[in-house]
Formats: structure tokens, C-alpha cells, sequence
């Protein structure tokens, strides 16, 4: 089942790649779900060289004092053929199989972080070694566990150290390879210590004794091996490393490996043990057992992606769809929100959304109550009526009746309905202003694009201040029609002053009489009061015509006509979202891709088993 630990390789990896590999993430981290195998031990306990024993490389920093300063991932990641090869994950696409170049790098690296001080640092170094001698698997070396700072450390490094050593391995994914000198007293064994705190019934820890070549003449490390002197649940595994004179010697890896199993084999003492000792067999012994802690996290990995998918799924749909590239896409993208928004102004006027139902009021009281309000008694008061049609009449007084007074009078009378009618297409105006507003602060896609926002806002307001202006000609015009030509019928059915019993051979002087006067005026009243009836219907017709319906017609006609001739930029521009959210769509959509790739190998995994 070398696939499940190439499984988590290939997730672990990933979660690299995207930054998911710890607390600091704001994300949810599958990095912290996954099975890996941790190196603790003190300083100088063997840690760098257990791992290059299992990996049968010379690749890991050596010197005095502290050498490993930040953690380094290693992932083994077994290959069938060719040469064996190193990969850092900072340093992408750039192949190491010189492996003392890999020291270099990893020695580099720590400093790029740290700076050149001893100072140690939580960030991860990510290497994975691609080769036919290893087993597929995940170590984590950590910095060596110290009781005392040195020259040039700060007096916390004991402590920080510690502190990052516990972060690793208190997950309960993690399994602990305590690394124990032999040639010290396991009592105080800083490994050992550490992951008695962290794993008290020993369920994760596997404990590994180093240096047993150089144990004191007459002592030996059976009864520790054989799990006497400090039982673990796991059997301890024995080692023996490169001395650091086999170190300066470039002693080769695969030699010591072979000198290894014979000190095992040849030692009296330990020969019934050798075939659970040595790098090699704890190389595999580990990778079996991730195995299996791998499979049984499956169930618990599954539905914690399931879980997850969910949840970034519904930040994703609540940030809104990515930006398109092209110019098409971006095209297609606001005459889309464009629609939206258009919909939702149509819905307030159809009365779906509330608000259009507040022009009928403008129509049924704000107008008739204008209407009302002007007077006309007062216009065609007497001694205005008298000064309009002596006016009228000239240097000729009228003869039979005050034709041009008439008129004027009408006409003086009907031009102050203008000041009500126009009153009505701004309160109209008014109305569809705010319901444009309304509509944009519903179009959820609009909040996404500020600029997009603004534009479309403003071109709207341009298309309904066009139509008010020419709704008010249309409507004014509809006045000026009432006074520019009048109802004959409605003088035809008026009863003459002979029809009266008047006499007509009254003198012109006569005519200028109160009573007569005061008839020309009510006629003129009845008329205009006539004529405000009917305006009172023909405006309302005119503004929904010119206002209203046009507005739900051609809004945004104008806006998608130059929208049609902007270049990509411009387009670009109108989309310019908060870098904020982008950043955060981006990391979200790259994390969900990760979780579903996660899931489907899982999947495959899991129904193979
Ligand atoms: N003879 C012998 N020497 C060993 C053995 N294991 C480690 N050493 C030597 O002990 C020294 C320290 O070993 P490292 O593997 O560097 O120890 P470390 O725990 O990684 O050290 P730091 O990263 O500095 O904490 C080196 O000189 C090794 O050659 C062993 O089993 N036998």
C-alpha cells in the first residue's frame, strides 16, 4: 500500500505549495490532519544522522552547537529507476542531485530566515528526495532540544525551541521518533521527556537508541532494546551511525549502512536482535507504520474535507464569481450584473418590489391637489377680466363677443397649470431616482465592483434626467395644445345675451358692464376647469409614457452602446474589485481545488482498500 504514503506526500506537498501548513493559516488546514513522523531528541542525540541513515544520503548540515534551526519536511518519495534527485519546495523546478549542494541550500536557507545569528525559526524548509533506496515517507527533523543558550543565542532559545519542538508533536496526527544517545542515561533523555509529556501511553512514540558503538566497554543497550529498562508500546530500534571521524572520512552512506548490519550481526551481545535493528529496518518499520495510521485517518480525513469543500464552497458563492480574462468574458460579465440590476428596477415599478406604487400617488393626490390649489377665481377676478379684454380689443373694441379676451384669458389662465404638470414629472423623477437606488443596493454582484457601481449608477440618473426633460416638453406641451386650440362646442352650446332676453343694440359701453364681465368670467371658469379635468388624466398618460415606461424600456440602453466600444482596460476597470477580496477568492478557489483533488485520490485510495 506504498500508495498511501505517496497519497499523503502528494497532499502535503500541495498544502506547501498553497501555504497550508500549520496554525498561521487563516484557512482551514488539511496540512494538520495528515499523518507525519516527527525527529525529537537533544542536541547532538544523532537526529541529522538517523534521517540520512534512513535516507542513505549525506545531505543534512553538520557542525558544533546548533545546527538544525528551523524544521525541515522531508519527504521520501520512492522511485522505480533513474538517479536519485532533490527538490526544496522555495526552489521550484531546480533538480539537486548533487546532494552537497543540498546541505548548502538547506544551511542557506535557515539563514535567509534566521539571519546569520543562531537564532532558530518556526518556518518549515520543504525538501523531498526522489530515489530508488528509500521508502516512501515524511519526516520532520526539528531543531535539537538544549538546557543551555550559547554564545550569541538569546536566553529564550531553550524554551523556544522546546515550545516549537511540543507545536509538532502534541498533534495527534503525529508520530514521534525519539531520538535517545546510548552512551547517556535514558533518565535524562530529552526525547524521551518531551514525549512521555505529549504521548503519556507511548501510542505514537517510537523510540530509537543511537551511538550504542560508543557505549562504555562492559555496558550494552540489550536491556533497553528488548524493552526492559523503559518500555515503550513500540519495540525500541537500535542504531548505528557514522562516527564524525566516518563523517570527515566521507565515509559512503550505503558502507555504513552494510558496516551497520554487521555490528549487529557480529555483536554477541545484540545478534538475537539484528533483524529489528539498523537504519534500514526502522526506514521500513516507519513506513509501515504511517501506513497504517494512514488508513485509519481515511474515514477521518474524508469527512473532514467533505466538510470543508462545504464550507469554502459557500465563501466562494458568497464573494461572487472570479473576474473573466478576456475582454468578451468581461463584457458578458457586467451586461450580466447589468441585468440584474435592470430586473430589479423593473420588479420595484411592475410592483413585485414595493416603491412604484408611490407614482399612482403622485398621480391620484399630489397632481388633482396642485390642480386645485390654483385659483383661477382669482385670475379671472373682474378687473383682470376687464384689463385682458380691453387689452385684447385694442384700438377696436369688440363687437359682438370677446373673442381675443376669451383667449387670452384662457390662455393666461391654463399656463399656470404648467407649474403642477411639471411639479408631477419631477416628483416622478424623483421616485424612479430612488428606486434606481434601491435596485443597485439589491444587486448583491454590483457591492462586489465599486467602480462598476458608480458608472452604472450614474448612467442610469443620466437616462431618467433625459427622459424628464422630455417628459416635461411632452407635458407642456399638452397644456400649451389646450390653449392653442379650443373646444368650439363648448362656446357653440353657450346661451347668447339674445337667447337671454338681452338687448342687442346695447352700446359697446354697455358691454364693459360688471354683470356682463362677471359672465365672461364664469365662462372662462368653466372652460379651463373643463380643460384641468381632462389634463388631470392626459398628464399621467404623458409622464408614464415618457418616464416610466421608457425607463423600463432603454435604462441602460445608452450605458451598453458605450460600453460596446470600451477597450479590455477600460472594461478591467469597471471590474476593479477590492485586491482584498480577489486575494481572498483566489486562495480560497486554489485551496477548494486542493480539497477536491485531496478527495478524489482519497476516494480512490479508499475504494481500492
Ligand atoms: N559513533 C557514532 N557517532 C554518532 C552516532 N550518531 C551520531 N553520531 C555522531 O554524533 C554527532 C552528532 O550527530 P548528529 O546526527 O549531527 O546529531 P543531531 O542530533 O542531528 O545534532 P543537532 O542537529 O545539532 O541537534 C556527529 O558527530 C555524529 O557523527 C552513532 O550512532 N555512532
Amino acid at each position: 500500500m506504498d500508495n498511501l504514503i505517496t497519497l499523503v506526500n502528494k497532499i502535503q506537498r500541495a498544502c506547501t505549495a498553497l501555504g497550508d501548513h500549520g496554525e498561521e493559516s487563516a484557512l482551514p488546514t488539511l496540512w494538520d490532519s495528515l499523518p507525519a513522523i516527527a525527529v525529537v531528541g537533544g542536541q547532538s542525540s544523532g537526529k541529522s544522522s538517523v534521517l540520512e541513515s534512513i535516507v542513505g544520503k549525506d545531505f543534512l548540515p553538520r557542525g558544533a552547537g546548533i545546527v538544525t534551526r528551523r524544521p525541515l519536511v522531508l519527504q521520501l518519495h520512492k522511485i522505480d529507476d533513474g538517479r536519485e534527485y532533490a527538490e526544496f519546495m522555495h526552489l521550484p523546478k531546480k533538480k539537486f542531485t548533487d546532494f552537497a549542494a543540498v546541505r548548502q541550500e538547506i544551511s542557506d536557507e535557515t539563514d535567509r530566515e534566521t539571519g546569520r545569528s543562531k537564532a532558530i525559526s518556526t518556518v518549515p524548509i520543504h525538501l523531498s528526495i526522489f530515489s530508488p533506496n528509500v521508502v516512501n515517507l515524511t519526516l520532520i527533523d526539528l531543531p535539537g532540544l538544549t538546557k543551555v543558550a550559547v554564545d550569541g543565542q538569546p536566553e529564550s532559545i531553550v524554551l523556544d525551541i522546546e515550545n516549537m519542538v511540543r507545536s509538532y508533536i502534541e498533534k495527534p496526527n503525529c508520530i514521534i521518533l525519539a531520538i535517545s544517545p546510548a552512551n547517556q542515561d535514558l533518565a535524562t533523555s530529552d526525547a524521551i521527556k518531551i514525549s512521555r509529556e505529549v504521548d503519556p501511553k507511548g501510542d505514537r512514540t517510537f523510540g530509537v537508541l543511537t551511538k550504542i558503538d560508543l557505549m562504555d566497554k562492559g555496558t550494552d543497550a540489550v536491556d533497553i532494546l528488548e524493552g526492559k529498562a523503559y518500555k515503550l508500546q513500540y519495540p525500541w530500534i537500535g542504531v548505528v551511525n557514522r562516527s564524525q571521524a566516518d563523517i570527515n572520512k566521507s565515509v559512503d552512506m550505503i558502507a555504513a549502512r552494510q558496516r551497520e548490519r554487521e555490528y549487529f550481526q557480529n555483536s554477541p551481545g545484540y545478534r538475537h536482535l539484528a533483524s529489528r535493528m539498523g537504519s534500514e529496518y526502522l526506514g521500513k518499520v516507519l513506513s509501515k507504520h504511517l501506513e497504517t495510521v494512514i488508513k485509519s485517518r481515511i474515514p477521518g480525513l474524508q469527512s473532514l474535507i467533505s466538510k470543508t469543500i462545504i464550507e469554502l464552497e459557500t465563501e466562494l458563492s458568497r464573494l461572487g464569481k472570479p473576474i473573466a480574462a478576456d475582454a468578451g468574458g468581461k463584457l458578458y460579465m457586467i451586461m450580466e450584473i447589468c441585468r440584474v440590476f435592470d430586473q430589479n428596477f423593473k420588479e420595484h415599478l411592475d410592483g413585485t418590489r414595493s416603491g412604484g406604487d408611490k407614482i399612482y400617488g403622485v398621480f391620484d393626490n399630489q397632481l388633482p391637489a396642485s390642480l386645485k390649489r390654483l385659483h383661477f377665481d382669482k385670475q379671472l377676478s373682474m378687473d383682470n377680466v376687464r384689463k385682458l379684454i380691453t387689452e385684447a380689443d385694442g384700438y377696436q373694441p369688440h363687437l359682438i363677443a370677446p373673442e381675443q379676451g376669451y383667449r387670452r384669458l384662457i390662455e393666461s389662465s391654463l399656463v399656470t397649470v404648467k407649474g403642477p404638470a411639471e411639479a408631477a414629472v419631477d416628483a416622478v423623477h424623483a421616485i424612479l431616482k430612488d428606486l434606481i437606488h434601491k435596485a443597485m443596493g439589491e444587486t448583491m454582484e454590483l457591492k462586489q465592483y465599486p467602480t462598476l457601481r458608480v458608472e452604472l449608477g450614474n448612467a442610469a440618473i443620466e437616462s431618467l434626467e433625459r427622459m424628464r426633460d422630455e417628459s416635461k416638453r411632452a407635458t407642456l406641451q399638452l397644456v400649451e395644445m389646450e390653449y392653442c386650440y379650443l373646444t368650439v362646442e363648448f362656446f357653440r352650446k353657450l346661451p347668447q345675451d339674445v337667447d337671454k332676453g338681452g338687448n342687442p343694440t346695447h352700446s359697446i359701453f354697455d358691454r364693459y358692464h360688471d354683470s356682463y364681465l362677471r359672465r365672461v368670467g364664469s365662462t372662462v371658469l368653466s372652460y379651463v376647469n373643463m380643460v384641468c379635468a381632462s389634463l388631470r388624466h392626459s398628464i399621467p398618460k404623458s409622464i408614464v409614457y415618457c418616464q416610466v415606461r421608457e425607463s423600463k424600456r432603454s435604462l441602460l440602453d445608452f450605458f451598453f452602446t458605450e460600453l460596446g466600444r470600451k477597450e479590455t482596460k477600460q472594461l478591467a476597470k469597471l471590474l476593479d474589485e477590492d485586491p482584498a477580496v480577489m486575494q481572498r477568492r483566489t486562495s480560497l478557489a486554489k485551496r477548494l481545488e486542493l480539497y477536491r483533488s485531496a478527495q478524489a485520490e482519497i476516494d480512490a485510495v479508499a475504494w481500492a482498500k
